[in-house]
């Protein structure tokens, strides 16, 4: 099964399109394991077996592993994943970009190593530091076209003087996506949920690529005008919250705390997708 149809699969299983972001740090764990790095896979993992029944996908941060030398504990939590939740796919959030030789390498540790089904990739390089995640044909290759963050205006707004057409950078981006780059129906792009208009412009320039949407939760994102301007039934959305599920209690009840947020807000962005019919 390739990553789209394991999507399309976990999308209709759990009934849903919510994405929990596996972002662990350790200063937020709940009591006695509050600033312990030898915990991350415990709290991870008590977290996706809390809610492993109402997620699309989970998607991990390589940083929040590698900057506590736990390394081993994400291999360890892929594993768990995959065994507790094989019908969930899982985007190793990792954004590499580098030359070919390199980026052969990072295809290695996100597929072969992790046993991801997809990763975040930066396409400011160009599609041949895309092209060995290809390689990998049941993988997805999720490249950053118009982010979450305030400065992602700084590049991804700016008009191409050189296309016909002057598109913006991000609009560029998606066209590409969906046409010359995706050559084995591989890629998906990330929009931020912190720009509904934006998302909507790419659903229109890329109707068939699944969108990793970040940007609800705790950057403010809203959920239903997200789900309104890329949900459709071409292609799946993948809406990302990470910090309001993970912390939502700090207390020895942050798995069942993270439970109910996660109902939350699938069911707003459930409701979002089926408006009730007057
Ligand atoms: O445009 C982007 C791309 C990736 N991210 C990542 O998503 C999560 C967001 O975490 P929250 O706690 O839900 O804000 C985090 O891992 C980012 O690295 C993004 O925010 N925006």
């Amino acid at each position: 099964m390739n990553f789209i149809q394991q999507l399309r699969q976990a999308e209709s299983l759990n009934d849903s399109l919510l994405c929990v972001g596996l972002d662990p740090e350790p200063a937020k764990f709940p009591g006695s394991w509050k600033g312990d790095a030898g915990r991350i896979y415990d709290f991870c993992a008590a977290i996706v077996d809390a809610t492993k029944d109402l997620v699309i996908a989970f998607k991990p941060q390589i940083a929040y592993f590698a900057a506590h030398r736990a390394e081993s504990q994400l291999e360890q939590l892929m594993a768990h994943i995959k065994r507790v939740a094989p019908h969930v796919p899982v985007i190793l959030d990792a954004k590499r970009g580098d030359i070919g030789s390199t980026a052969e390498q990072y295809a290695k540790e996100a597929f072969e190593r992790y046993q991801a089904d997809a990763v975040t990739l930066s396409p400011f390089m160009g599609f041949d530091t895309i092209e060995p995640y290809l390689r990998y044909p049941d993988k997805g290759a999720i490249l950053l076209c118009r982010t979450s963050n305030p400065g992602g205006s700084d590049w991804q707004n700016q008009r191409l003087a050189d296309v016909p057409g002057q598109p913006k950078l991000y609009e560029h981006l998606a066209r590409l996506a969906q046409t010359d780059w995706n050559k084995n129906g591989q890629l998906g792009l990330v929009v931020g949920a912190t720009f509904p208009a934006e998302i909507a412009r790419v659903r229109e320039l890329a109707p068939t690529l699944p969108l990793l949407i970040p940007g609800v939760g705790a950057q403010g994102g809203d959920a239903e005008a997200t789900v309104q301007a890329g949900w459709g039934p071409t292609a799946p959305i993948i809406v990302s919250s990470s910090r309001a599920v993970l912390y939502a209690s700090s207390g020895d009840d942050f798995a069942a705390a993270a439970r109910r947020v996660a109902m939350q807000t699938r069911a707003q962005l459930n409701l979002a997708r089926k408006p009730s019919k007057p």
